[in-house]
Protein backbone atom coordinates (compact mmCIF):
# COMPACT_ATOMS: atom_id res chain seq x y z
CA UNK A 1 0.00 0.00 0.00
CA UNK A 2 1.37 3.48 -1.06
CA UNK A 3 2.19 5.72 1.80
CA UNK A 4 -0.65 8.58 2.32
CA UNK A 5 -0.04 11.65 1.02
CA UNK A 6 -3.18 13.42 2.50
CA UNK A 7 -5.72 12.78 5.38
CA UNK A 8 -8.74 11.49 3.31
CA UNK A 9 -6.21 8.97 1.27
CA UNK A 10 -5.15 7.57 4.97
CA UNK A 11 -8.37 7.55 6.34
CA UNK A 12 -9.51 5.15 2.85
CA UNK A 13 -6.62 3.14 3.99
CA UNK A 14 -7.67 2.56 7.56
CA UNK A 15 -11.24 2.25 6.52
CA UNK A 16 -10.27 -0.71 3.74
CA UNK A 17 -7.92 -2.09 6.36
CA UNK A 18 -10.57 -2.40 8.98
CA UNK A 19 -12.73 -4.13 6.90
CA UNK A 20 -10.42 -6.72 5.93
CA UNK A 21 -9.68 -6.81 10.18
CA UNK A 22 -13.00 -7.33 10.68
CA UNK A 23 -13.83 -10.19 7.98
CA UNK A 24 -10.41 -11.93 8.96
CA UNK A 25 -11.90 -11.81 12.70
CA UNK A 26 -15.07 -12.80 12.52
CA UNK A 27 -13.88 -16.01 10.13
CA UNK A 28 -11.88 -16.76 13.37
CA UNK A 29 -14.56 -16.19 15.43
CA UNK A 30 -16.32 -19.22 13.04
CA UNK A 31 -13.54 -21.69 13.02
CA UNK A 32 -13.00 -20.89 17.15
CA UNK A 33 -17.14 -22.25 17.28
CA UNK A 34 -15.80 -24.89 14.88
CA UNK A 35 -13.01 -26.40 17.34
CA UNK A 36 -15.31 -26.54 20.27
CA UNK A 37 -17.55 -28.82 18.43
CA UNK A 38 -14.82 -30.83 17.55
CA UNK A 39 -13.38 -30.65 20.65
CA UNK A 40 -16.72 -32.02 22.09
CA UNK A 41 -17.06 -34.53 18.82
CA UNK A 42 -13.50 -35.99 20.54
CA UNK A 43 -15.15 -36.43 24.09
CA UNK A 44 -13.99 -32.87 25.30
CA UNK A 45 -16.32 -32.84 28.41
CA UNK A 46 -14.06 -29.77 30.31
CA UNK A 47 -14.04 -26.42 29.07
CA UNK A 48 -12.14 -25.42 25.55
CA UNK A 49 -9.09 -23.25 27.57
CA UNK A 50 -6.01 -24.82 25.94
CA UNK A 51 -3.27 -22.70 27.98
CA UNK A 52 -0.30 -24.15 25.83
CA UNK A 53 -1.60 -22.93 22.17
CA UNK A 54 -2.89 -20.47 23.75
CA UNK A 55 1.34 -19.46 25.00
CA UNK A 56 1.73 -20.46 21.49
CA UNK A 57 -0.41 -17.75 19.48
CA UNK A 58 1.23 -14.98 21.55
CA UNK A 59 4.71 -16.21 21.01
CA UNK A 60 4.29 -16.48 17.54
CA UNK A 61 2.47 -13.25 17.31
CA UNK A 62 5.67 -12.18 19.09
CA UNK A 63 8.32 -13.45 16.96
CA UNK A 64 6.26 -12.20 13.70
CA UNK A 65 6.39 -8.73 15.14
CA UNK A 66 10.47 -8.98 15.37
CA UNK A 67 10.37 -9.70 12.00
CA UNK A 68 10.15 -8.93 8.06
CA UNK A 69 6.19 -8.10 8.74
CA UNK A 70 6.42 -6.62 11.77
CA UNK A 71 5.37 -2.85 12.85
CA UNK A 72 5.78 0.01 15.01
CA UNK A 73 3.79 -1.85 17.95
CA UNK A 74 6.07 -3.63 20.59
CA UNK A 75 6.07 -7.05 21.33
CA UNK A 76 3.65 -6.45 24.01
CA UNK A 77 1.25 -4.49 22.56
CA UNK A 78 0.48 -7.01 19.78
CA UNK A 79 0.28 -10.22 22.41
CA UNK A 80 -2.05 -7.84 24.32
CA UNK A 81 -4.48 -7.34 20.87
CA UNK A 82 -3.91 -11.09 19.87
CA UNK A 83 -4.78 -12.26 24.01
CA UNK A 84 -8.69 -9.79 23.66
CA UNK A 85 -8.84 -11.55 19.63
CA UNK A 86 -8.58 -14.98 21.33
CA UNK A 87 -10.31 -14.03 24.77
CA UNK A 88 -13.61 -13.53 22.82
CA UNK A 89 -13.01 -16.65 20.46
CA UNK A 90 -13.08 -18.73 23.41
CA UNK A 91 -15.79 -16.89 25.27
CA UNK A 92 -17.61 -18.22 22.33
CA UNK A 93 -16.56 -21.60 22.89
CA UNK A 94 -16.91 -21.96 26.82
CA UNK A 95 -17.66 -18.74 28.99
CA UNK A 96 -14.93 -19.02 32.12
CA UNK A 97 -15.29 -17.78 35.52
CA UNK A 98 -12.18 -16.87 37.40
CA UNK A 99 -11.73 -16.77 40.77
CA UNK A 100 -9.51 -13.92 42.11
CA UNK A 101 -8.87 -11.92 45.35
CA UNK A 102 -11.42 -9.22 45.70
CA UNK A 103 -13.16 -6.95 45.78
CA UNK A 104 -12.76 -5.19 42.50
CA UNK A 105 -9.54 -3.52 42.14
CA UNK A 106 -7.02 -5.53 43.53
CA UNK A 107 -3.75 -6.60 41.33
CA UNK A 108 -4.91 -9.78 41.39
CA UNK A 109 -7.77 -8.75 39.10
CA UNK A 110 -5.56 -6.81 36.89
CA UNK A 111 -3.42 -10.28 36.89
CA UNK A 112 -6.75 -12.45 35.57
CA UNK A 113 -7.18 -9.93 32.82
CA UNK A 114 -3.57 -9.73 31.58
CA UNK A 115 -3.76 -13.83 31.51
CA UNK A 116 -7.49 -14.31 29.99
CA UNK A 117 -7.97 -11.13 28.35
CA UNK A 118 -11.77 -9.16 28.86
CA UNK A 119 -13.77 -11.47 28.29
CA UNK A 120 -13.68 -14.03 30.99
CA UNK A 121 -16.19 -13.61 34.30
CA UNK A 122 -14.00 -12.27 37.36
CA UNK A 123 -15.05 -13.76 40.83
CA UNK A 124 -14.16 -11.76 43.20
CA UNK A 125 -13.25 -13.76 47.12
CA UNK A 126 -12.54 -12.52 49.71
CA UNK A 127 -9.33 -14.34 50.65
CA UNK A 128 -6.67 -16.51 49.49
CA UNK A 129 -8.62 -20.38 50.29
CA UNK A 130 -11.38 -19.03 48.77
CA UNK A 131 -9.71 -19.11 45.59
CA UNK A 132 -8.55 -22.58 45.97
CA UNK A 133 -12.40 -23.69 47.42
CA UNK A 134 -14.13 -22.00 44.53
CA UNK A 135 -12.54 -23.57 41.78
CA UNK A 136 -12.35 -27.44 43.79
CA UNK A 137 -16.22 -27.05 44.32
CA UNK A 138 -16.67 -25.61 40.74
CA UNK A 139 -17.94 -22.38 41.65
CA UNK A 140 -14.95 -21.02 39.41
CA UNK A 141 -13.32 -22.46 36.11
CA UNK A 142 -9.93 -21.04 36.90
CA UNK A 143 -8.50 -19.39 40.23
CA UNK A 144 -5.33 -16.47 40.03
CA UNK A 145 -3.19 -16.29 43.01
CA UNK A 146 -0.12 -13.91 43.95
CA UNK A 147 3.06 -16.54 44.68
CA UNK A 148 5.67 -14.31 45.06
CA UNK A 149 6.61 -10.46 45.08
CA UNK A 150 10.12 -9.29 44.18
CA UNK A 151 10.41 -7.23 47.33
CA UNK A 152 7.83 -8.52 49.60
CA UNK A 153 8.46 -12.10 49.45
CA UNK A 154 6.83 -14.97 49.37
CA UNK A 155 2.57 -15.07 49.89
CA UNK A 156 2.72 -17.75 52.61
CA UNK A 157 -1.07 -18.69 52.26
CA UNK A 158 -0.79 -19.40 48.94
CA UNK A 159 2.05 -22.10 49.58
CA UNK A 160 0.29 -23.66 52.36
CA UNK A 161 -2.49 -24.38 50.28
CA UNK A 162 -0.44 -25.96 47.20
CA UNK A 163 0.90 -28.25 49.46
CA UNK A 164 -2.96 -30.26 49.92
CA UNK A 165 -4.70 -29.06 46.98
CA UNK A 166 -6.08 -31.31 44.27
CA UNK A 167 -5.80 -28.22 41.62
CA UNK A 168 -2.94 -28.21 39.10
CA UNK A 169 -1.00 -24.96 38.03
CA UNK A 170 -1.65 -24.26 34.71
CA UNK A 171 0.00 -20.96 33.89
CA UNK A 172 1.85 -18.60 35.18
CA UNK A 173 1.90 -14.39 35.16
CA UNK A 174 4.09 -11.83 35.95
CA UNK A 175 2.52 -8.43 36.36
CA UNK A 176 4.68 -5.07 37.39
CA UNK A 177 3.43 -3.50 40.44
CA UNK A 178 2.64 -0.09 40.77
CA UNK A 179 1.61 1.39 43.67
CA UNK A 180 -0.84 4.54 43.96
CA UNK A 181 -1.43 6.81 47.20
CA UNK A 182 -5.09 7.08 46.84
CA UNK A 183 -7.58 9.50 48.79
CA UNK A 184 -10.55 11.70 48.66
CA UNK A 185 -8.96 14.68 48.97
CA UNK A 186 -6.34 16.01 46.45
CA UNK A 187 -2.95 17.20 48.43
CA UNK A 188 -1.08 14.69 50.63
CA UNK A 189 -1.25 17.55 53.53
CA UNK A 190 -3.50 16.15 56.60
CA UNK A 191 -3.40 12.20 55.75
CA UNK A 192 -3.19 10.93 59.42
CA UNK A 193 -3.97 7.04 58.13
CA UNK A 194 -3.26 4.50 55.26
CA UNK A 195 -4.75 1.43 54.51
CA UNK A 196 -3.22 -1.44 52.67
CA UNK A 197 -2.80 -4.96 52.08
CA UNK A 198 0.52 -5.99 54.40
CA UNK A 199 2.71 -6.94 51.18
CA UNK A 200 2.00 -3.27 49.63
CA UNK A 201 3.27 -1.74 52.82
CA UNK A 202 6.23 -3.50 53.00
CA UNK A 203 6.92 -2.53 49.09
CA UNK A 204 6.51 0.94 50.12
CA UNK A 205 7.96 1.13 53.61
CA UNK A 206 10.90 4.08 52.59
CA UNK A 207 8.41 5.88 50.62
CA UNK A 208 5.97 6.12 53.83
CA UNK A 209 9.14 6.81 56.00
CA UNK A 210 10.01 9.68 53.90
CA UNK A 211 6.68 10.93 53.12
CA UNK A 212 3.91 10.48 55.77
CA UNK A 213 6.39 9.41 59.08
CA UNK A 214 3.25 9.68 61.17
CA UNK A 215 0.54 8.41 59.48
CA UNK A 216 -1.16 5.17 61.06
CA UNK A 217 -0.34 2.28 58.89
CA UNK A 218 -3.58 -0.16 59.15
CA UNK A 219 -3.10 -3.68 57.39
CA UNK A 220 -6.33 -4.72 55.35
CA UNK A 221 -7.38 -8.11 53.42
CA UNK A 222 -6.29 -6.60 50.10
CA UNK A 223 -5.62 -3.24 48.00
CA UNK A 224 -8.97 -2.63 46.64
CA UNK A 225 -10.26 -3.11 50.28
CA UNK A 226 -7.73 -0.27 51.27
CA UNK A 227 -9.31 1.83 48.08
CA UNK A 228 -13.08 1.10 49.24
CA UNK A 229 -12.17 2.26 52.94
CA UNK A 230 -10.42 5.44 51.99
CA UNK A 231 -13.58 6.20 49.84
CA UNK A 232 -15.94 5.16 53.03
CA UNK A 233 -13.94 7.15 55.42
CA UNK A 234 -13.07 10.38 53.15
CA UNK A 235 -10.61 12.94 54.21
CA UNK A 236 -7.34 12.49 56.03
CA UNK A 237 -7.40 8.54 55.17
CA UNK A 238 -5.38 7.24 52.10
CA UNK A 239 -5.27 4.05 50.49
CA UNK A 240 -1.79 2.09 48.69
CA UNK A 241 -3.65 0.51 46.10
CA UNK A 242 -3.76 0.14 42.24
CA UNK A 243 -4.55 2.90 39.53
CA UNK A 244 -7.58 0.49 38.70
CA UNK A 245 -8.67 0.51 42.40
CA UNK A 246 -8.54 4.27 42.19
CA UNK A 247 -10.28 4.71 39.11
CA UNK A 248 -13.26 1.99 40.40
CA UNK A 249 -13.52 3.92 43.93
CA UNK A 250 -13.40 7.59 42.25
CA UNK A 251 -10.03 8.62 44.54
CA UNK A 252 -7.80 10.90 43.95
CA UNK A 253 -3.53 10.34 43.42
CA UNK A 254 -2.21 11.97 45.64
CA UNK A 255 1.53 10.09 44.64
CA UNK A 256 2.14 8.45 41.77
CA UNK A 257 4.85 4.81 41.85
CA UNK A 258 5.23 4.97 45.64
CA UNK A 259 6.87 1.51 45.72
CA UNK A 260 10.90 1.10 47.03
CA UNK A 261 11.68 -0.92 44.19
CA UNK A 262 9.92 0.51 40.23
CA UNK A 263 11.37 -2.99 38.88
CA UNK A 264 8.39 -4.42 41.78
CA UNK A 265 7.14 -7.35 40.26
CA UNK A 266 4.14 -10.14 41.32
CA UNK A 267 4.35 -13.88 40.72
CA UNK A 268 0.81 -15.11 40.23
CA UNK A 269 -0.18 -18.54 39.15
CA UNK A 270 -3.56 -19.83 37.58
CA UNK A 271 -5.02 -22.84 39.16
CA UNK A 272 -7.49 -25.25 37.50
CA UNK A 273 -8.78 -29.07 36.97
CA UNK A 274 -7.12 -29.62 33.79
CA UNK A 275 -2.85 -30.48 33.18
CA UNK A 276 -1.87 -28.44 30.48
CA UNK A 277 0.38 -30.23 27.32
CA UNK A 278 3.72 -28.96 26.81
CA UNK A 279 3.66 -25.95 24.64
CA UNK A 280 7.32 -25.87 23.77
CA UNK A 281 8.63 -23.53 26.51
CA UNK A 282 7.09 -24.77 29.52
CA UNK A 283 8.03 -24.48 34.08
CA UNK A 284 7.16 -27.14 35.74
CA UNK A 285 6.77 -26.73 40.04
CA UNK A 286 7.22 -29.23 42.89
CA UNK A 287 7.45 -29.64 46.56
CA UNK A 288 8.98 -32.14 48.54
CA UNK A 289 10.42 -32.61 51.93
CA UNK A 290 13.68 -34.33 52.81
CA UNK A 291 13.85 -37.36 55.25
CA UNK A 292 15.00 -36.16 58.67
CA UNK A 293 18.22 -36.63 60.20
CA UNK A 294 20.11 -37.86 57.07
CA UNK A 295 23.25 -35.60 56.24
CA UNK A 296 23.31 -34.55 52.98
CA UNK A 297 19.43 -34.82 52.38
CA UNK A 298 18.89 -32.12 50.25
CA UNK A 299 21.47 -32.45 48.39
CA UNK A 300 20.36 -35.71 46.79
CA UNK A 301 17.43 -34.44 46.24
CA UNK A 302 18.70 -31.79 44.23
CA UNK A 303 21.52 -33.65 42.47
CA UNK A 304 19.12 -35.39 39.63
CA UNK A 305 18.58 -31.79 38.40
CA UNK A 306 21.77 -31.14 38.14
CA UNK A 307 22.77 -34.48 36.27
CA UNK A 308 19.95 -34.25 33.75
CA UNK A 309 20.81 -30.58 33.18
CA UNK A 310 17.10 -29.31 34.50
CA UNK A 311 17.64 -25.66 34.79
CA UNK A 312 16.17 -24.71 38.61
CA UNK A 313 14.81 -21.62 38.04
CA UNK A 314 13.35 -21.41 41.60
CA UNK A 315 13.89 -22.76 45.17
CA UNK A 316 12.28 -21.68 48.18
CA UNK A 317 11.43 -23.44 51.44
CA UNK A 318 8.65 -22.99 54.28
CA UNK A 319 8.61 -24.75 57.79
CA UNK A 320 5.67 -27.29 57.78
CA UNK A 321 3.23 -25.69 59.81
CA UNK A 322 2.32 -28.77 62.01
CA UNK A 323 6.44 -30.57 62.46
CA UNK A 324 7.21 -30.69 65.98
CA UNK A 325 10.43 -30.70 64.80
CA UNK A 326 11.95 -28.62 61.89
CA UNK A 327 10.88 -29.91 58.43
CA UNK A 328 10.57 -27.53 55.77
CA UNK A 329 8.83 -27.85 52.52
CA UNK A 330 11.05 -27.07 49.25
CA UNK A 331 9.08 -25.52 46.30
CA UNK A 332 11.03 -25.83 43.35
CA UNK A 333 10.55 -24.70 39.81
CA UNK A 334 12.71 -26.08 36.66
CA UNK A 335 11.89 -25.81 33.16
CA UNK A 336 10.89 -28.55 30.84
CA UNK A 337 7.50 -30.13 30.94
CA UNK A 338 6.27 -33.38 33.14
CA UNK A 339 5.62 -35.35 29.85
CA UNK A 340 9.49 -35.03 28.88
CA UNK A 341 11.57 -38.23 29.30
CA UNK A 342 14.29 -36.43 30.57
CA UNK A 343 11.91 -34.53 33.39
CA UNK A 344 9.77 -38.08 34.03
CA UNK A 345 13.04 -40.39 34.97
CA UNK A 346 14.19 -36.92 37.38
CA UNK A 347 11.48 -36.75 38.61
CA UNK A 348 10.81 -40.55 39.36
CA UNK A 349 14.17 -40.57 41.27
CA UNK A 350 13.29 -37.49 43.17
CA UNK A 351 10.33 -39.17 44.25
CA UNK A 352 11.47 -42.34 45.25
CA UNK A 353 14.34 -40.41 47.61
CA UNK A 354 11.92 -37.18 48.97
CA UNK A 355 10.18 -38.29 52.18
CA UNK A 356 6.72 -36.03 50.72
CA UNK A 357 6.97 -35.44 47.16
CA UNK A 358 4.28 -33.83 44.85
CA UNK A 359 4.04 -32.80 41.44
CA UNK A 360 2.13 -29.06 41.49
CA UNK A 361 1.76 -28.56 37.70
CA UNK A 362 3.59 -28.17 34.48
CA UNK A 363 2.58 -25.20 32.60
CA UNK A 364 3.73 -22.71 30.07
CA UNK A 365 6.21 -19.96 30.95
CA UNK A 366 4.65 -16.46 31.09
CA UNK A 367 4.70 -14.94 27.85
CA UNK A 368 4.00 -11.31 28.25
O1 LIG B 1 -6.98 -23.98 19.45
C1 LIG B 1 -7.89 -24.18 20.26
O2 LIG B 1 -7.96 -25.22 20.94
C2 LIG B 1 -8.96 -23.17 20.42
O3 LIG B 1 -9.89 -23.43 21.15
C3 LIG B 1 -8.81 -21.84 19.77
C4 LIG B 1 -8.25 -20.79 20.71
C5 LIG B 1 -7.95 -19.51 19.84
O4 LIG B 1 -8.79 -18.63 19.80
O5 LIG B 1 -6.89 -19.50 19.23
C6 LIG B 1 -9.25 -20.45 21.74
C7 LIG B 1 -9.19 -20.96 23.00
C8 LIG B 1 -8.12 -21.82 23.47
O6 LIG B 1 -7.76 -21.50 24.77
C9 LIG B 1 -6.95 -21.80 22.58
C10 LIG B 1 -7.00 -21.27 21.32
Amino acid sequence: MAVPQTLAEARSQIDAIDEQLQTLISQRARIAQAVALIKQKMGDTGDHYRPSREAQVLRRAMERNQGPDGGPLADETIARLMREIMSVCLSLESPLTVAYLGPEGTYTQAAVQKHFGDSVTARPTRAIDEIFRDVETGAADYGVVPIANSIGGLVSSTLDELVHTKLHICGEVALPIHHQLLSTQSALDGIRKVYSHAQSFAQCRKWLDARLPNAEREVVASNGEAARRAAAEGDGVAAIASLQAGKFNALNILASNVEDDPSNTTRFLVLGKQEPGASGDDITSIVMTAHRNQPGALFKLLQPFAEAGLDLTRLESRQVRDSVVTDYYFFIDFAGHATDEKVRNVLETVRSSAAFFKVLGSYPRAVM
